[in-house]
């Protein structure tokens, strides 16, 4: 639909309607109680309005955000898409909910997720615009990180939902790919694995530094679970193998570049040794490496997206360092164990290594969305600040 001038004041209206209200989080209990009765009207009827109230929720707080970057190319262009995706979902607002209105909206939310996938990388180069034509002080820079966090929560929390809907009712599940992915529901996996999605990644990373390194620290993986069950049980657990996966990528590429790096040219590197827990609240996941770990005073700069936008790795550039990426990999990792209650840490040890751990809740009643809430006070954070 066109942006005219009545449909904008329209969509001022609409968004300042759905702010009004909170996002209402979902736990993985309740994903997964759903998604074994699934009923699609149901689902119609709860997104066209939670999904309006979720983008409105973190669109005021992108027009929070200063002029001079909500000026620059990609923000604006970022904005353009919520604005557009926004309107889409209000046509659902008053539809009766027969079979063409529901194959309608599906089609309508695979267009959104596809208008929105590039979305990280386009605030990444926003984020570069504005260090490139402007000067970053401190508490502007400590802005930017509050707003990315609380923005990147909110695209996980909706791409969530947008995913469910589809996997569940868009008609995709006979061409589901992969091992057993029938017994998925939707985007979860009710026995997910973790062992399986270790080595899944630990491969993946492996095959990256062999490319350029030409060789890779091996794996040990060790498990352990509270004593009220057999030691031999296989932990699993109720979860999305896709977010699993991705933290786990990340933590192995920067544990093997450490480690190729730290000894170089010696014969043997020392492995990296995940510790996979089980207790009676928390699944952790501690990876251990040998590589040499950073000064402790250099700790929060791995999280920021400000200090490591390093410049856009060129896809042509074969030469390119494999394991290195936007710089947003280990934001965004923490950001995906925050989702559902979970956390990701890192314990650094200058001169020896470092340990990255993984916190899971073990009941999916209390892995709940953490969802970013769009409060006024928000607004004089903002201004004040930037
Ligand atoms: O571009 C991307 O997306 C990847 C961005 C990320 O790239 C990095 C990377 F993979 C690995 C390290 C690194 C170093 C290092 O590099 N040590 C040497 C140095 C010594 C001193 C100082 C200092 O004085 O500040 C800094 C580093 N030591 O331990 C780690 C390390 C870091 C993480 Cl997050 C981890 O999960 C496991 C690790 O072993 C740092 C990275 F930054």
């Amino acid at each position: 639909m066109k942006l005219t001038l009545k449909n904008c004041r329209n969509i001022v209206k609409s968004l300042d309607f759905y702010s009004q209200f909170n996002p209402s989080p979902l736990s993985i209990k309740k994903f997964i109680d759903f998604g074994l009765n699934a009923c699609e009207h149901q689902s119609f009827l709860f997104l066209r309005n939670e999904l309006p109230i979720r983008l409105a929720n973190i669109m005021k707080e992108i027009s929070l955000l200063p002029e001079k970057l909500l000026q620059m190319p990609s923000v604006v262009a970022v904005n353009e898409w919520y604005k557009m995706s926004f309107q889409d979902i209000l046509e659902f607002e008053k539809q009766e909910a027969d079979s063409k209105t529901l194959y309608h909206f599906c089609d309508t939310l695979v267009k959104i997720r596809n208008r929105h996938s590039d979305v990280v990388e386009t605030m990444a180069q926003g984020v570069i615009e504005l260090k490139t034509s402007h000067d970053i002080d401190y508490q502007t820079e400590h802005s930017i990180q509050y707003f990315l966090d609380r923005f990147y929560m909110s695209r996980i929390s909706i791409r969530m939902l947008i995913n469910q809907h589809t996997l569940l009712f868009g008609g995709q599940l006979e061409s589901a790919p992969g091992p057993n992915k029938s017994k998925y529901i939707g985007c979860f996996d009710p026995n997910c694995d973790i062992i399986e999605v270790i080595k899944d990644a630990y491969e993946n990373a492996r095959f990256l530094c062999d490319q350029y390194y030409l060789a890779s620290p091996e794996l040990i993986i060790r498990q352990f679970i509270h004593n009220d069950i057999p030691h031999e049980t296989k932990i699993t657990m109720v979860y999305v193998p896709s977010h699993l996966y991705h933290m786990l990528f990340e933590l192995f590429k920067n544990a093997m570049r450490a480690t190729m790096e730290y000894h170089n040219a010696v014969e043997k590197y020392p492995p990296i040794t995940v510790i996979v827990s089980k207790g009676k609240q928390d699944i952790c996941l501690k990876m251990c490496d040998k590589g040499g770990g950073i000064p402790r005073s250099s700790h929060d700069h791995l999280f920021k997206y400000m200090y490591s936008t390093a410049p856009q790795p060129s896809k042509s550039d074969s030469h390119t360092v494999p394991l290195a990426g936007y710089g947003y990999g280990l934001p965004i990792s923490r950001l995906y164990a925050r989702y559902f209650h979970g956390d990701l840490n890192l314990l650094p040890c200058e001169g020896y290594g470092t340990d990255a751990i993984i916190y899971m809740k073990a009941l999916s009643n209390e892995a709940s969305e953490l969802l970013p809430v769009f409060n006024k006070s928000a607004s004089k954070y903002y201004r004040n600040a930037l």
